[in-house]
């Protein structure tokens, strides 16, 4: 019987291209064990670029016996219209693995049979530099050869989490998969801020991006705590106690901050509806 180790994704936009960067950058993949099927033609071409087959539809890859996982990611409102496609590649063995919000392992197993082995992966678009956060959480069809390749998979594009309570996944939805947004946004943010205290503008992106790049890794490596990392920063009646006053008083960034993550959770659990 041949090797089973193939990956078709579908779906190659923001995400799915993202990760595939991420699987072969890191030679987790080889590009001839990957397909894409993404019907618009410019990121079939982008994902061309990287090496990988590419097909405009998923003809042509029913007969296939060598796809380990069926890697769906492609916007939630159309996962109901893309599934019937996929059946008798499910059907003939093929692990799904979906990265869409909202959507439950129930209604992959109601479209494609009861039994389908599904994996679901909420992971975010650092995945393509291998600094993505994947958290998996998978039904109990799944066999321990496919949760291994897809684990392998997701750990070439960062970090991996697998969680038991599928309830869970709207919330880590709004934390990590939505989270690079917000700190792109911070990053925005503290560039606007600098050029209003008169830095010229490509310094104030310099100093914006990489004191947040800085920072962020310095939290992942340094073993110490974000709270006594930033008690280190600030000195006692100095600039960023000034600054600190602002952001912390009345708890402001973090009722935000708690605020936001609510509203994303929400419309995770919607998506799903
Ligand atoms: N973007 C992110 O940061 C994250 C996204 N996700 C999830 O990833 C999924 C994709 O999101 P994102 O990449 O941002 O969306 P994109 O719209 O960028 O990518 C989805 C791609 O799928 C294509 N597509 C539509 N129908 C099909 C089909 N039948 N077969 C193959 N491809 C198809 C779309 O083409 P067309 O536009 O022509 O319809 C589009 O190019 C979503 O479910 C989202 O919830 C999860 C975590 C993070
Ligand atoms: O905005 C969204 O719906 C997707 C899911 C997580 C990040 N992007």
């Amino acid at each position: 019987m041949a090797a089973r180790n193939g990956v078709v994704l579908v779906g190659c936009g923001n995400m799915g291209f993202a990760m595939l960067q991420g699987w072969l950058q890191s030679g987790t993949l080889d590009a001839g064990d990957v397909t894409v099927v993404e019907p618009n033609a410019a990121l079939r071409e982008r994902a061309a670029g990287l090496g990988v087959a590419t097909a405009s539809d998923s003809s042509g890859l029913q007969d296939r016996a060598d796809i380990a996982l069926a890697v769906l990611a492609v916007k939630p409102q159309v996962m109901d219209a893309v599934l019937p496609a996929y059946r008798e590649i499910v059907a003939g063995g093929a692990t799904v693995v979906s990265v869409a919000a909202g959507i439950r392992i129930e209604r992959f197993e109601q479209a494609l049979g009861a039994k389908t082995p599904v994996i679901r992966v909420m992971p975010n678009t650092p995945a393509a530099v291998g600094a993505g956060m994947m958290v998996m959480c998978a039904n109990g069809h799944v066999g321990a050869q496919a949760m291994e390749f897809a684990r392998r998979l997701m750990a070439a594009s960062g970090e991996v989490a697998v969680i038991e309570d599928e309830g869970l996944m709207d919330a880590v939805t709004a934390v990590s998969g939505s989270g690079p947004a917000y700190l792109f946004h911070m990053i925005e943010a503290l560039t606007a801020a600098a050029e209003a205290a008169g830095l010229p503008d490509d310094i104030a992106a310099q100093l914006a991006g990489q004191t947040v790049y800085g920072a962020a890794v310095y939290a992942r490596q340094s073993g110490e705590t974000p709270a006594r990392l930033r008690e280190q920063v600030t000195s006692p009646g100095g600039t960023t106690a000034a600054a600190l006053d602002v952001l912390m008083g009345d708890d402001r960034l973090t009722k935000l901050m708690t605020e936001a993550v609510e509203a994303a959770r929400k419309r995770s659990a919607e998506l799903g509806k």
